[in-house]
């Protein structure tokens, strides 16, 4: 496991903290270390953005120089950013530190002593401030422990609307370490450098808006103090580029033959929505999958057969309206002969038939879009609990609600777990950052995502994806939460590389499913 991937909480971080310094590492040293180590990442940050923002309209004139502003709280948050402005300063950045606290921790009081005798400017009231080119934010971390109000409160609101670049160390200060909310106030930060392992607060959806770009600062925790705190099975994990590949079973075997690299079965489309099964249908193409068959109404046959050319596309007689009204499959075969089934967008809610047809296969299975809502329709969810193979949901947070509408999707984490207990699924909450459960609670979050996904059609290209990876690796041993991870990773990965090329706005469906087997090209070239 790389640190990447584990996720902690505030009361985990301490205790793994404590087993460090009850081995002997003095608490100074480790401040010092992790002090040095963000000041050379934020020299390179800052040296980077000089470089680039100047060429910049938005930044007529540049960044400016080399002023910055410290902002140092009273517990050791405050004591490693008075440890970035001593080296800033020896560094020959014009440094000033703003310390508005009566008490503070003693090591933190000793760096500031320090600090008063170097020369370098302290102060304790907003109003004598000079400007500066660029903040850091020490003021808490994820000694946080309530709301912040009256002078600090305003003092943060003030810094916000600087418009200055902001580097918060550990967490922007006012965030609440495992659920990212704000308390009362908090710093809206261009960048998070945070400490040691990834705080859980900083991968939940509602800390989007304050963490800008975030990066891992390690500091050498030993592994063996991760596990002694966090066990052996980590619950809560962020996905990673290794974690996907250890999945994803490349290279393939020379001996390898179609039906060895996995059969997915697509059950998708109607006439109205035929986009649905081209766009499913050409996901499931660069999972790399050995055969793929896609059940569609027989009239929309010839327009996925055009699309599609190495697909098996199965006609099915159609309802009045358009949507298959049930499923047939080409002689010799029946549900059993395939590796998996994704099952679901663009079927429309008349396709209910086929839902309970899959959900009565021993076949693992995917339910996303239409599937989903049939579902909720069907109000038969606690019998996917009887399925004798893997059930994978995939919803949005609407389809969420539909499904589990006793389940508070504020705490998406919590959510997910509940929701996979309850369906002995593994279920994925689509959303800025995607959470995924198993039903024993081991989570998934995918924490690098683009906005540009948010689109029509992308949601399907998703699950020809998984389905894809599903039926090559499902006879493999894997663990299917892992599957569902390395599906969302590398569809998010593929908008990612799209908005660079062709920014926000030039993802569509289409052009992602485009980009997936280029992202992978470059993923593989990174690792070797
Ligand atoms: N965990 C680790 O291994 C390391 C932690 N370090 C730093 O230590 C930090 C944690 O330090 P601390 O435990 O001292 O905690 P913090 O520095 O986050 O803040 C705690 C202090 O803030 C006060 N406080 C809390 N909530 C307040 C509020 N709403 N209004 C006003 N005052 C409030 C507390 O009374 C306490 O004095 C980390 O975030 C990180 O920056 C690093 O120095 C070294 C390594
Ligand atoms: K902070």
């Amino acid at each position: 496991m790389t640190k990447e991937q584990f996720v902690v909480t505030a009361a985990q971080m301490r205790d793994i903290e404590g087993r460090i310094f009850a081995a002997g590492m003095p608490v100074a040293a480790l401040m010092e270390k992790v002090g040095r180590l963000i000041s050379d990442s934020f020299a390179r940050h800052w040296q980077r953005l000089q470089s680039i923002i100047p060429l910049s309209p938005l930044f007529q004139g540049g960044l400016g120089g080399s002023n910055v502003g410290i902002l140092a709280g009273p517990g050791h948050n405050g004591g490693d950013a008075l440890v970035v402005a001593r080296e800033l300063h020896f560094q020959g950045y014009q440094v000033w530190i703003y310390q508005p606290f009566a008490k503070l921790k003693e090591l933190t009081s000793q760096h500031l002593q320090y600090a008063q005798n170097l020369g370098i400017p302290c102060f304790t009231e907003l109003a004598e401030l000079p400007s500066c080119d660029f903040l850091i934010d020490g003021l808490f971390g994820f000694g946080l422990e309530r709301e912040i109000t009256g002078n600090i409160a305003e003092a943060i609101n003030h810094f916000n609307d600087w418009n200055k670049p902001i580097f918060s160390i550990d967490l922007p200060s006012g965030l609440h370490t495992d659920t990212g909310e704000v308390l009362g106030t908090a710093i809206r930060a261009t960048h998070t450098f945070c400490l040691g392992l990834w705080k859980q607060g900083l991968l939940q959806e509602q800390a989007l808006e304050y963490i800008g770009q975030a990066e891992l600062i390690d500091f050498d925790i030993p592994l063996a103090d991760i596990h002694a705190i966090l066990g052996e099975v980590t619950k809560i994990k962020r996905i990673t580029k290794t974690t996907v590949f250890d999945t994803l079973s490349l290279p393939l075997s020379p001996t390898t033959h179609k039906y060895k690299s996995g059969h997915l079965l697509l059950i998708s489309g109607s006439k109205r929505y035929a986009g649905g099964a081209i766009l499913t249908g050409l996901g499931a193409r660069a999972s790399g999958v050995g055969m793929l068959s896609i059940a569609v109404p027989e009239s929309i046959k010839p327009l996925l057969i055009s699309h599609l050319p190495e697909a098996l596309i199965i006609g099915c007689p159609e309802t009045e309206t358009g949507a298959i009204s049930h499923l047939q499959l080409p002689p010799n075969t029946d549900l059993s002969s395939f590796n998996a089934i994704a099952c679901g967008p663009g079927l429309t809610t008349d396709a209910t038939p086929i839902i309970e047809q899959v959900i009565n296969s021993d076949v693992p299975l995917i339910l996303d879009a239409d599937g989903l809502n049939i579902l909720a329709q069907l109000g038969t969810i606690s019998t996917l609990q009887k399925r004798q193979n893997t059930t994978i949901l995939t919803p949005h947070t609407g389809e969420f609600h539909r499904l589990f509408p006793d389940i508070n999707y504020q705490d998406r984490v919590k959510a997910v777990q509940t929701a996979a207990s309850q369906t002995g699924a593994v279920v994925l909450l689509k959303g800025a950052r995607t959470a995924i459960s198993n039903p024993e609670g081991v989570v998934w979050i995918n924490a690098e995502s683009t906005p540009a996904l948010a689109r029509g059609g992308s949601g399907d290209v998703l699950t020809g994806l998984m389905g894809g990876i599903l039926a090559r690796v499902v006879n493999k041993q894997v663990n299917i939460e892992d599957v569902v991870a390395a599906a969302a990773w590398w569809h998010s990965q593929g908008g990612i590389l799209a908005v660079k090329e062709r920014t926000e706005l030039g993802v569509d469906a289409f052009t992602l499913t485009q980009y997936l087997i280029r992202v992978l090209k470059l993923s593989i070239e990174d690792i070797l």
